[in-house]
């Protein structure tokens, strides 16, 4: 449904993407994950006909989206990071000039329906800078669904927000994703973990992974082994590659579970076990491998 291909932006000497490309079939949540600065809202505000890319191009549904492609921008619904909204407005008054902009058909009706789904029914009509942080986003999410664009490009919705109203409008995320395609920026883990499916991952420009999180997980997978007697790596080398990780403590490389394989061989030898266990790097760890600073 969404098609990004070979996306680059410069910024005059700055090269902010660099041949970014990634699908995104009907009805995914999919995470856009990295550090700052490594281009997520640079290609979310391509992908919304924001923003003209260097080169390269966003399709959906097979169009191009660009600037003036109203078609394309219609299917839409756009969270801008830091939700710039009018604090002068009321809440309706908000909507009603999105809605206004959107040219959406009965807009009483719709902005009843946006309301209703983001639960904002109390603060309607008030002034928008009288709102916590997390009924801004509540408002900002409202006047993204106005219209029932089946697509959601939401750049870092939950920065700011305390803990609570991170759960919130996180459950609201899942609510809505599950009727539209969703594209969610953060560099925070959990929020992927919790909310998507998939994780794109970006750094300095460049995609450095694309997978569903429980592939991203359990990644370099090794057997940590600590005996009750001197040994050294040699002894553990037919089952995989052995680092020493303490006092005959051992770590060894394997994608298989040599668990059994290994007590036996270590009973065999008369050595006994003090610890044996399975370790794989966690999403987060997979994340601080993949976006590491150099230097
Ligand atoms: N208008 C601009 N002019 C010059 N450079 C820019 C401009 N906008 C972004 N950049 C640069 O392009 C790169 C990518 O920025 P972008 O905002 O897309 O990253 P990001 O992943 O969204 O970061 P963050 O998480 O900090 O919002 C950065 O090096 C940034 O400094």
């Amino acid at each position: 449904m969404i098609e990004v291909v070979k996306l680059e932006k410069h910024y005059g000497e700055v090269k902010a993407l660099k041949g970014v490309s990634f699908n995104v079939e009907k009805g995914e949540i999919v995470g856009f994950l990295g550090p700052n600065g490594a281009g997520k809202t640079t290609t979310m505000q391509i992908i919304t006909g924001f923003l003209s890319p260097t080169s390269g191009e966003v399709k959906v549904d097979g169009e191009n989206v660009s600037v003036d492609n109203m078609n394309v921008k219609r299917k839409i619904g756009y969270l801008p990071e830091n939700n710039p909204i009018y604090n002068d407005l009321s809440v309706y008054d908000y909507l009603k000039f999105f809605a206004d902009l959107k040219k959406v058909g009965n807009s009483k009706e719709e902005i009843k329906k946006v309301v209703s789904l983001t639960k904002i029914e109390d603060v309607l009509n008030r002034k928008i800078d009288t709102l916590s942080k997390g009924y801004k986003q509540r408002v900002g999410l409202a006047q993204a669904i106005l219209g029932d664009p089946e697509i959601l490009i939401l750049d870092e919705p939950t920065t700011g927000l305390d803990p609570n109203q991170i759960v919130e409008i996180r459950n609201l995320i899942k609510e809505l994703g599950k009727e539209k395609t969703v594209i969610l920026s953060t560099h925070i883990m959990q929020e992927v973990e919790q909310t998507c499916e998939r994780v794109i991952i970006i750094n300095k420009g460049e995609i450095v992974a694309d997978d569903k999180i429980e592939n991203l997980q359990g990644k370099n997978r090794r057997v940590v082994v600590e005996v009750d007697r001197d040994v050294n790596e040699k002894f553990f080398e037919r089952f995989g590659v052995v680092k020493t990780v303490g006092t005959n403590r051992f770590e060894i490389k394997t994608d298989d579970d040599i668990r059994k394989e290994l007590s036996r061989y270590c009973f065999d030898n008369g050595i006994l076990i003090l610890e044996l266990k399975v370790e794989f790097d966690d999403l987060e760890t997979t994340f601080r491998k993949l976006t590491m600073v150099e230097g």
